[in-house]
């Protein structure tokens, strides 16, 4: 398996330039942290990526192969999207819902061993097992939260997109889930996940690709691209950079003002 790409993307809606010639590399086995302001194109270069969104001008690449040349299914197994405020408005038990994330890869004769044992990792990766036989509507938000991320790894595919995983998760399960996406990394898929918080990305990112107004501020290691000048001129905050005696960095952001 080789990168996931894209080159020059370019793409209007509404009228305006979303995406502006966005041309970056994602490598497989590594996590890729996309940062930027609200507005910046991260969603939307999540969904070119996913094939939900064409491109005005540019391309997306699978391994060597343009998007386009991939059927649906071959598409659905290659690449995983968890998108942003994700939910589901059916009754639906949790193990069922999981269930689907294997649809790519289901055999004509039915659910397979390995059907289920991937069902059961990625239930156990989100710690969702034990609301196995509840429907999704009697789970609170950070539940069904996680039950949507066990569902798309479920589907163990080798790109896991991932928009905002973190919204609704309580500090305990937000790094929980960090985890779990340095373990799909560690297993050789590529993990492209879109954060809010610096820290998540500092703490989770192999790479990091920042974004502003449709275009591609940097990317590269964490501490070369979130540098404070960086932080200030991308999101308009200061940025202090420390590390805990522990040896873990950390980033602090404050308004220009209290800046010293
Ligand atoms: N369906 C749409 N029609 C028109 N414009 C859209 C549509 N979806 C998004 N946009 C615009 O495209 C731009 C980029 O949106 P996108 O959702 O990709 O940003 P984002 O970086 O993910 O932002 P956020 O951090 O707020 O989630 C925004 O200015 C947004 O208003």
């Amino acid at each position: 398996m080789s990168g996931l790409a894209v080159d020059h993307l370019t793409l209007a809606r509404g009228g305006r330039p979303v995406l502006d010639s966005v041309s970056a590399v994602f490598s497989p086995g590594r996590v890729t942290a996309v940062l930027g302001p609200n507005g910046a194109g991260k969603s939307t270069l999540l969904g070119c990526l996913a094939g939900l969104l064409a491109p005005d001008a540019g391309q997306v690449l699978v391994g060597a192969r343009p998007r386009q040349t991939l059927g649906m299914r071959e598409l659905a197994r290659q690449i995983g999207l968890l998108p942003q405020g994700g939910d589901v408005h059916w009754d639906v038990d949790v193990a069922t819902l999981v269930g689907l994330g294997r649809y790519p890869h289901r055999a004509r004769w039915g659910e397979t061993q390995q059907d289920r044992a991937a069902v059961a990792r990625a239930m156990a990766a989100t710690d969702v097992t034990r609301f196995a036989t509840r429907p999704m509507a009697a789970l609170s938000g950070g539940e069904r939260a996680r039950v949507l991320l066990a569902r798309v790894l479920a589907g163990e595919p080798q790109w896991l997109l991932a928009d905002e995983p973190l919204a609704n998760l309580d500090p305990a399960h937000q790094l929980d889930t960090l985890a779990c996406l340095r373990d799909v990394a560690r297993g050789g898929a590529g993990v492209i996940v879109v954060l809010h918080d610096l820290n998540h990305a500092i703490q989770v990112a192999d790479e990091i690709l920042l974004l502003r107004d449709g275009r591609t501020v940097a990317q590269g290691a964490p501490a070369e691209v979130l540098t404070p000048e960086r932080i200030a001129e991308t999101y308009g905050v200061a940025g202090q950079i420390g590390t805990t005696p522990g040896g873990v960095p950390f980033i602090v952001t404050m308004p220009m003002a209290h800046h010293a």
